[in-house]
């Protein structure tokens, strides 16, 4: 084993969104302590990869993404699911759709009272995603786009580090006539969802600007010289003298000190698969692969859960996306967010618990969403002609799943088993929301552009049943995985692993500052709460640290 001579004070692992936010704050701050960020991909520093205009395409790149897949899914039809997680400088923010949604103010109000924290209050986070946000309003005055988005462009914070941008230069009509189609169906306008209000219908801005996409990487600018960046660096285990973490070990057999803590950020993939190989999780998982007991927790990769999704594709008469195309910033998705009242009084929703019942009713919080995209060829799809597509997610899904060892081999990846459409609140959801997707599409306001007469992948009929078995041959994982390493006040207490202050029960020296500690799963896109995670994890150890004096 080879023992690297250098040490350092703390050691991240991981530099997606989460870990390039703890470690940019951390040696930026006063004492300047001196800090490793590991990452396992490469710098993702070539240009090509960076191009926004491949928002929807990025992830098949196959050195930025692991590449993972579920076990087969009985409620997918044994399908095996697409669980791609980013790989490389930026994480999953390098391959990401890049929506910014700063999630409902009632949630993070929610996950202050979980843990008793008032870091995570509305009014505190959206302090914290102005510090980050460097937002550039594109939004052309006279253009009719004002209608859609009447912020102004200090809504968003205008100088951080992390370049966002409203939708496009260019106002399609088309993204204007499609959100016409939803309103004409009762759906209302949100012009300015930056407020904690994320319900209605939106063009929520992207991280890029001019065309190049902005990952958490963009973090790490001009950090001090006391922020060692090393790639190429896969973490297998951490190291423990007695119960203190001490120590990483690297693929290649390098162990590296870190003389306070070490912080993984690898995602709720990965987090619960390296704390289990370095000794800290369930008891059948640790004697079933003869890993040294560091400290049992029952919970460490249980509790799994995710957004999903199926897509829609119905004819269009013409296709509309010149203008997105040749727009600086593509995009061109009409966003809404929208909340199932029928469903708040239904059977199913008997069925959940107090906890979840409070969580649903909360007023800023969503339960399903729509992406509808502009009517387009698509590439592979030539032969249908343009396309309008429907986006359709489940957003608040009950399924818990799991992520489980594969074999003791750490080079493997994890076994992952999603508990997607298992609860009856989530079929609920699907049909409900399905239902209303093809009724939108049957609204006469749906005629001007598509060709109403024919669609080409969407539910054979309204019926629960043909509904159902759209779901299972078609969902999909929105990549929103989180909850594995779950925080709470105590130890086991509704699955808890970690403290409030991300640290691992059991041991010392070492916390978990990714979605994998979560409890509960975000009505919105994920990679916001993913920086929050960073940020707040970042001042709760430069606190106990005193490193800010
Ligand atoms: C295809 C796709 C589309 C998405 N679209 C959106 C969107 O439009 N909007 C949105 O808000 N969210 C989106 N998300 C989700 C969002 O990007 C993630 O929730 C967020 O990036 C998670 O942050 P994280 O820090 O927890 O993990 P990640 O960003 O995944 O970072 C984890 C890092 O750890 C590294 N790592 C893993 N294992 C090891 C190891 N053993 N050793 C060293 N390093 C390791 C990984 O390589 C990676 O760089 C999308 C995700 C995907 C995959």
């Amino acid at each position: 084993m080879n023992q690297e001579h250098r040490d350092y004070e703390f050691i991240i692992v991981g530099a997606g969104a989460s870990g390039c936010s703890v470690a940019s704050a951390l040696a930026r701050s006063k004492r300047r302590p001196s800090v490793l960020l590991l990452e396992a991909g490469d710098s993702n520093e070539d240009p090509s990869v960076r191009v926004h205009g491949n928002m929807y395409t990025q992830n098949t790149n196959s050195t930025q993404n692991w590449g993972y897949k579920s076990t087969p899914l009985p409620q997918a039809n044994n399908r095996q699911i697409s669980l791609d997680r980013g790989k490389g400088l930026g994480g999953s923010t390098a391959i990401n759709f890049t929506f910014w949604t700063r999630g409902p103010r009632d949630e993070w109000d929610e996950l202050a009272r979980l843990t008793d924290d008032d870091a995570w209050k509305w009014e505190n986070t959206e302090r914290r995603f102005g510090q980050i946000e460097g937002y550039r309003h594109l939004i052309e005055p006279g253009t009719g786009a004002e209608r859609y988005c009447t912020h102004g462009p200090d809504a968003y914070g205008t100088s951080g580090p992390l370049r966002l941008c409203s939708q496009s230069t260019k106002w399609s009509g088309d993204l204007a006539e499609t959100t016409d189609v939803w309103e004409s169906c009762g759906y209302p306008m949100n012009t300015d969802s930056s407020t904690g209000n994320p319900i209605g219908l939106q063009v929520c801005p992207l991280t890029g600007h001019l065309g190049t996409r902005s990952t958490a990487a963009d973090l790490l600018r001009d950090a001090p010289g006391n922020l060692y960046v090393r790639t190429d660096s896969i973490v297998h285990q951490v190291m423990f003298e007695d119960s203190r973490a001490s120590a990483v070990k690297l693929a290649n057999g390098t162990t590296i000190t870190a003389t306070k803590e070490i912080i993984l950020c690898i995602g709720a993939l990965d987090t619960p698969k390296i704390l289990m190989q370095s000794g800290i999780g369930p008891a059948e998982q640790l004697s079933k692969f003869r890993i040294s007991v560091v400290h049992y927790n029952e919970h460490i990769g249980r509790n799994l859960r995710d957004h999903y999704y199926v897509l829609m594709l119905f004819a269009a008469r013409e296709d509309a996306s010149e203008a997105l195309h040749n727009a600086p910033a593509t995009g061109g998705a009409a966003m809404g967010f929208f909340k199932d009242e029928g469903a708040l009084s239904s059977s199913e929703f008997q069925t959940l618990t107090d906890k979840e019942r409070g969580r649903l009713g909360l007023p800023t919080g969503p339960t399903w969403e729509i992406a509808h995209d502009g009517a387009r060829v698509r590439p592979g799809l030539e032969h249908m002609g343009p396309t309008s597509q429907i986006t359709l997610f489940i957003l608040n899904s009950q399924g818990l799943g799991d992520v489980k060892l594969r074999s003791a081999n750490p080079s493997e990846p994890p076994l992952v088993q999603p508990g997607f459409l298992e609860h009856p609140w989530d079929k609920r959801i699907a049909v409900d929301s399905t239902r209303e997707c093809l009724r939108v599409m049957e609204h006469p306001a749906s005629s001007k552009r598509r060709d109403r007469s024919i669609a080409h992948i969407c539910p054979k009929s309204s019926s629960e049943e043909d509904i159902l078995e759209f779901w299972r041959d078609n969902l999909t994982s929105t990549w929103h995985m989180m909850g594995t390493c779950k925080m709470g006040r105590v130890e086991g207490q509704d699955g808890a692993c970690a403290d409030t202050a991300f640290k691992v029960f059991g041991v010392q020296g070492l916390r978990v500052a990714d979605l994998s500690v979560l409890p509960l799963l975000p009505s919105v896109h994920t990679q916001t709460y993913a920086y929050q995670i960073g940020m707040i994890a970042a001042e709760k150890i430069i606190s106990d640290y005193g490193l800010s004096t």
